[in-house]
C-alpha cells in the first residue's frame, strides 16, 4: 500500500550520437537521482506505462491500451531483449480493476514490447530482470487515437488497484515530451510502409537496422537543422510539467489530440504515459514531485523530462 512514481522520456539516440558533454552529464546527474529514489523506494513491483513504436502493436489489431501478464521485449536499439518477469496475477487484477471502472483496456498473456518499454528499465535497474514487472501499452502514435483523458482513467483505475496491493508499486512513465520524430503515419505512407505497419512484425537484422539507421541519421540532421521535422516545444514541455506537478490533471482533459501534434508534435502523444503513471500515483491521496529535470535535446529527437514523485507526507 505505498506507490512511488518515476516518469521519464526514452530516446534511442542516448549513447549514439551525443549533445555536448555538458548536457549528457546534465541527464546522467538526472538519471542517476531517479536511481537512488527507486533503489531506495526498492519496489517490489514496476508499472511500466509505455508506448510501442509498431513492434509489439500494429494496424492488423490496435487497441488503445493493453496490459500484458506475460511479455517479451524485442531488443531493439540495443535495449534487453527476451522474456520480461511480468506479473501476470497483478496485471490480470489490473485489467479486472480497468474494466470494472469502465476503461475497455485490452489484455495479453503474450505482449510483445520495445525500447519503450525496456528503455527505461536499463536505465533504472540496469536490466529487465531486476524486478516484477506490469506492462501497460498506451497507443500514443497509431491515430485515430482515442482522446488523452481516458489515459488518465486507465491510470486511475490501476492505481486504485495498486493500492489495495500490501506492496510497494513503482508507477513508471516512459515517453515524450514534446517531439516529432519520423515514425511512419499510415494515413500518408506509401504501401509497402502501410504493410509494414499493419503486418510488419519480427522484422529481419536487416530490415530492423535499416530503421534504426533512419531514426539516427534523422537525429543528426535533426540536430545539424537541416530537416523539415518540427521543432521541439520547451514552453509547451514545461506547460505540461506543471499541470503534472500541481495534481489537477483533469485539466488536460480539454487538451485536443490537434493541439498535442500542432504545438508539440505527433509522438508528443507519449506523454500518457506519463498522465497516466500520475493519475495512477494520485490513487494513494495527494502526491509532491520530489524531483523533476528537463531539458530540449534535438541531438536525441527528444524534449527530455525526468521526475520523481511520492504521496504528499502529511
Ligand atoms: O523507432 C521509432 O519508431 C522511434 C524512435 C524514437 C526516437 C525519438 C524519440 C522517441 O520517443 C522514439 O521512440
Ligand atoms: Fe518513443
Amino acid at each position: 500500500m505505498s506507490l512511488a512514481l518515476c516518469a521519464l522520456s526514452h530516446t534511442p539516440v542516448m549513447g549514439v550520437h551525443q549533445p555536448a558533454d555538458d548536457v549528457v552529464d546534465r541527464v546522467q546527474a538526472a538519471i542517476d537521482d531517479a536511481r537512488k529514489f527507486v533503489v531506495e523506494f526498492d519496489p517490489e513491483l514496476v508499472v511500466v506505462f509505455a508506448p510501442d513504436h509498431y513492434n509489439g502493436f500494429l494496424y492488423d489489431l490496435m487497441p488503445s491500451f493493453c496490459i500484458g501478464a506475460a511479455a517479451t521485449a524485442v531488443g531493439d536499439y540495443g535495449t534487453s531483449g527476451g522474456p520480461l518477469p511480468v506479473d501476470g496475477s497483478a496485471a490480470r487484477a489490473f485489467t479486472a480493476a480497468a474494466l470494472e471502472r469502465g476503461v475497455d483496456v485490452a489484455f495479453s498473456e503474450r505482449m510483445t514490447v520495445d525500447h519503450g518499454c525496456v528503455q527505461p528499465l536499463d536505465l533504472l535497474f540496469g536490466g529487465i530482470d531486476a524486478v516484477p514487472v506490469v506492462p501497460v501499452f498506451i497507443n500514443c502514435v497509431a491515430e485515430p487515437l482515442g482522446p488523452v483523458g481516458r489515459a488518465r482513467l486507465l491510470g486511475e483505475a490501476i492505481g486504485s488497484a495498486a493500492v489495495t496491493l500490501d506492496r510497494r508499486v513503482l508507477l513508471l512513465g516512459s515517453g515524450g515530451l514534446s517531439h516529432d520524430p519520423p515514425v511512419p503515419r499510415l494515413a500518408e505512407a506509401p504501401p509497402e510502409v502501410a504493410e509494414r505497419l499493419i503486418a510488419g512484425r519480427n522484422p529481419t537484422p536487416e530490415q530492423r537496422a535499416a530503421r534504426q539507421a533512419r531514426v539516427f541519421d534523422a537525429a543528426l540532421a535533426y540536430a545539424a537543422g537541416t530537416t523539415d521535422l518540427m521543432p521541439l516545444n520547451p514552453e509547451w514541455d514545461r506547460r505540461f510539467l506543471a499541470v503534472m506537478a500541481s495534481g489537477d490533471l483533469a485539466q488536460i482533459d480539454s487538451w485536443s489530440n490537434e493541439s498535442f501534434v500542432e504545438q508539440a508534435g505527433h509522438s508528443s502523444h507519449e506523454v500518457r504515459t506519463w498522465l497516466a503513471a500520475h493519475a495512477a500515483l494520485s490513487a494513494q491521496g495527494s502526491y509532491e514531485v520530489r524531483s523533476s529535470f528537463y531539458e530540449a535535446i534535438p541531438e536525441w529527437l527528444a524534449g527530455f523530462g525526468v521526475t520523481t514523485a511520492q504521496p504528499r507526507r502529511s
